[in-house]
């Protein structure tokens, strides 16, 4: 039998006067790789943040996320991970990749510095990061955004979190480094035996890496499913459509009468 981690049930979440989900019925399995595509709007990373506890104050949250293996609501940073777009701005410019690292190491595993700085070393080789000795001791703005990217990586899963939430982890970086980088994500969460959300707009990226996949449209789920049925034979109109169309979501129309 298949175990659940979280439990999303009649989730709706309203942003001041605009409704961004509603209605939304999700089981997240343990150690699986869920898939969320949608369009730009669909209300995906409202999904992500509310799935983490981590809404804005203006976000108005009803139904219920439960965490039946958990017991507990988690903890972000420590019972889920995070990975978004640009890795940039979650680290601190004046740190070095070192002392950011290490201090979650520190603060969740409660190691002391030396085993925290010793654990990030081999964390830095985990994400394959080239030279992991220096670039324990550089800035974040040394790196390039492929590399930040691996940096983003060792910090998200430096607690151990049961679940790695990846928000378009690879939509800033061209494709060579992309293919990089859902290799090396693809190899840790096998390792750990982490489960994945991974939100992308790109269905070819989610057919390739997606055991299951949601599909989002005006804050709701239009379909989900086993990832090679959804993509084979999709129940709803609007994947069909999406399918057919077969571009990246997020490139605008080129022509007037794409489906709605
Ligand atoms: N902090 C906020 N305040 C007000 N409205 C918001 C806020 N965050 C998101 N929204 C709105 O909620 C809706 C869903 O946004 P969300 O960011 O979840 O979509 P998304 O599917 O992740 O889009 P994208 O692919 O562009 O990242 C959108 O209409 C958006 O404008
Ligand atoms: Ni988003």
């Amino acid at each position: 039998m298949t175990e659940i981690l979280a439990s999303i049930r009649d989730l709706g979440v309203r942003y001041d006067d605009a409704m961004a989900l509603a209605g939304i019925d999700l089981d997240i399995l343990l150690g699986e790789r869920l898939a969320i595509i949608g369009e730009s709007g669909s209300g995906k990373s409202t999904l992500a943040l509310a799935v983490a506890g981590l809404l804005p104050d203006e976000a108005a949250c009803t139904g219920k996320i439960k965490w039946p293996r958990l017991g507990h609501a988690p903890q972000p940073g420590r019972d889920i991970g995070f990975l978004f777009q640009d890795a940039g701005p979650s680290f601190n410019p004046v740190l070095t990749i070192g002392e950011q690292i290490a201090e979650v190491a520190r603060h969740h595993l409660e190691l002391g510095w030396g085993e925290a700085y010793e654990y990030t070393l081999h964390l830095l080789e985990r994400v394959r990061m080239p030279e992991p000795h220096r670039a324990l001791h550089a800035y974040p703005h040394q790196f390039s955004g492929g590399q930040r990217q691996r940096l983003a990586i060792a910090a998200a899963i430096a607690a151990r979190p049961r679940l790695l939430i990846a928000d378009e982890p690879t939509s800033a970086l061209d494709t060579v480094v992309q293919a990089q980088i859902i290799g090396l994500l693809d190899g840790l969460i096998r390792e750990a035996g982490m489960t994945l959300l991974f939100i992308t707009h790109d269905i070819a990226l989610a057919s390739g890496f997606a055991d299951r996949i949601a599909v989002f449209h005006d804050g709701r789920i239009v379909e989900a499913g086993n990832a090679s049925r959804v993509l084979a034979r999709p129940q709803a109109g609007y994947t069909a459509r999406l399918l057919a169309s077969h571009i990246d979501l997020d490139t605008p129309p080129l022509v007037s009468g794409y489906p709605a």
